[in-house]
């Protein structure tokens, strides 16, 4: 299985980018969602957060006042600690839940949206991790017009979190949401193959099953190569040059591969080692004797 992260900041876009990814058939667990659940009256999280903050913090129906709550917490660093610390365990099962729901129902790539993912060193659990990034001022007016709220009470809550440039340096893939929302599909159509691709190689649970494919090809095209070869072309190389070549290629493309693997994040290099697989088994294919055969016969 893999968790796909998906994070940003406060307004930056991460519920448009979500939806994107439902409509392209991934599954999303919200933590915003998760963590609106487990704040509901009467459950264990709505005991301790009204035992710590005072029945003030309550509407009439006993429900809890949000927007009460958030002024309090986005302006009070210490009292948005003790928010956090009271909610994280829940949130952190409710999100385990809703990873497991979705996992026996078979799907293997599941998107996590969780604004605070850095914050919470849940990002160890991603990969690839997805940052929906604008710059502050473009984040400062979505967020006070989607809200309707105050420019204070918009950048207190901006600053309750880790700076959005900070994230975008954490970020494997990065979706600029500064312009209109037709470019932000634009780029989500752009990133999607290559998110797809990521989450489908990493989805693999051995690593050798990249190679393996990788090979597979190889001696497929290999053999229908050959076959055409020793019908158009039968005396195409001698046997020793082909060899001498093959012994070249291989220790030129062996010593690239490791030099690759050196260079390289484990995110490339398991591409790499595909194209890489592929290549070596392909050229040592070509100086094996089944392959001359294949081109005799
Ligand atoms: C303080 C609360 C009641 C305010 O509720 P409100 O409905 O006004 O906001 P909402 O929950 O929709 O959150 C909006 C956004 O605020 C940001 N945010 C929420 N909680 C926090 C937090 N503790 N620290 C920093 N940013 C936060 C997130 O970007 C989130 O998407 C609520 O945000 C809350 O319970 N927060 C603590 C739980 C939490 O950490 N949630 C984030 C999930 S990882
Ligand atoms: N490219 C865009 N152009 C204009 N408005 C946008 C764009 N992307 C998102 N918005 C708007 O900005 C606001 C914030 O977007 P959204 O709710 O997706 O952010 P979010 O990161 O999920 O927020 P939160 O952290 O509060 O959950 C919404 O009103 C949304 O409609």
């Amino acid at each position: 299985m893999r968790l796909v992260g998906l994070t940003g900041g406060i307004a930056s876009g991460k519920s448009t980018v979500s939806n994107l990814f439902k409509s392209h058939g991934f599954p999303v667990v919200d933590a915003d969602l998760v963590a609106r659940y487990v704040l509901k009256k009467d459950t264990g999280g709505y005991n301790k957060v009204v035992a710590a903050f005072g029945e003030e913090i309550l509407e009439a129906d006993g429900e809890v006042d949000r927007p009460k709550l958030g002024r309090i917490v986005f302006s009070d660093n210490a009292k948005r600690q003790v928010l956090n610390r009271l909610l994280a365990p829940y949130i952190s099962s409710g999100i385990f839940c809703e990873i497991l729901k979705l996992w026996l129902k078979g799907y293997k790539v599941i998107v996590l949206d969780i604004p605070l993912l850095f914050e919470t060193k849940m990002d160890k659990w991603t990969k690839p991790v997805v940052v929906v990034w604008v710059d502050t001022e473009t984040q400062l007016q979505r967020l006070m017009a989607r809200d309707g709220s105050t420019e204070e009470d918009a950048r207190n809550r901006i600053n309750a979190q880790m700076a959005m440039d900070l994230k975008r340096s954490k970020a494997d893939i990065v979706i600029d949401n500064t312009g209109s929302l037709e470019d932000l599909e634009e780029q989500f159509r752009k990133i999607g193959d290559e998110t797809f691709i990521i989450a489908a190689l990493m989805a693999m649970r051995h690593p050798k099953s990249i190679v393996l494919s990788g090979a597979l090809t190889a001696l497929i095209v290999m053999t229908v190569l050959s076959t055409g070869l020793g019908r158009i072309v039968p005396n195409l190389i001698s046997r020793k040059h082909t060899n001498s070549a093959a012994t070249v290629l291989y220790a030129f493309f062996g010593l690239r591969l490791l030099y690759i693997a050196w260079r390289s994040d484990s995110k490339s290099s398991q591409k790499k080692e595909m194209e890489e697989s592929f290549i070596l088994t392909f050229l040592a294919e070509w100086g094996d004797r089944s392959q001359i055969a294949t081109i005799a016969v």
